[in-house]
């Protein structure tokens, strides 16, 4: 049976089993994006639970609560393994700093301690990088990797909503550059001191975006993952 292509697209990740860290932010409109990908999305909130998927995604949010209920619950460390042992993982905004090695300005808590991500990407992240909520913005990006996507004028470009994002200021060796935001791009064009941003990376079974395709309906960053999962990215 040939499957039209529109649907062939939208069933690239059946019988895949995604699960999406459901302690805070917007892990709903991921389930939603998992779910329209042809995969089963599973909200995760158990360690136990983490054995059973064969990718995670980290959804946006505040990634300090998430940091402080992962520890809570006891997920850090069992994900902090599952991600080293190769679990697939794709972190949005918030996700995107707690998949980071490093923060360049880690928020603290009323103790002084620094809050934790749990690592895996050898990059470091700063936070709220673009400026504060009434600066989130909206731009058209090119990223790469979305080649399966392209149209007979090439790859249509990837419109992203940045809230309170993060930015990438260092990669390190083996990290891939998907994406970047352009100095005249952002909301507030001087915050990124003439200098193209990156907000999208990859590192083996790992990516991350600073901003939010869960939430503008935009399919292919999550048909991109599935693809990793799948081997075939
Ligand atoms: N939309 C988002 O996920 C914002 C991330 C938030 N600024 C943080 O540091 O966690």
């Amino acid at each position: 049976m040939t499957i039209p292509l529109s649907e062939a697209s939208s069933r690239v990740g059946s019988g895949l089993r995604i699960g999406v860290l459901a302690l805070q932010g917007d892990f709903r409109e991921h389930l939603r994006a998992v779910e329209a990908a042809g995969a089963t999305g599973i909200g995760i909130r158990r360690p136990a639970e983490l054995d059973d998927i064969d990718g995670l995604i980290i959804p946006g949010g505040e990634s300090t609560t998430i940091d402080k209920l992962a520890r809570i619950f006891d997920l850090a460390d069992p994900l902090r393994k599952h991600i080293a042992s190769g679990l697939p993982v794709y972190g949005s905004c918030a996700g995107m700093i707690l998949l980071a090695n490093d923060i360049a300005d880690p928020a603290t808590d009323l103790a002084g301690n620094p809050q934790e991500t749990f690592g895996g990407l050898d990059i470091t992240v700063r936070r709220n990088a673009f400026g504060r909520q009434r600066e989130s913005f909206e731009t058209d990006l090119d990223f790469k990797g979305l080649e399966f996507s392209a149209r007979e004028h090439g790859v249509d470009p990837v419109h992203a909503v940045f809230i309170r994002g993060p930015w990438v200021e260092r990669v390190g060796p083996g990290v891939e550059i998907l994406a970047q935001v352009e100095p005249d791009k952002a909301r507030h064009t001087d915050t990124l001191h003439g200098l193209a941003r990156i907000v999208a990376v990859r590192s083996g079974q790992l990516l991350a975006t600073s901003f939010h395709p869960e939430v503008t309906g935009e399919k292919r960053v999550h048909e991109l993952f599935i693809r990793m999962i799948r081997g075939e990215a």
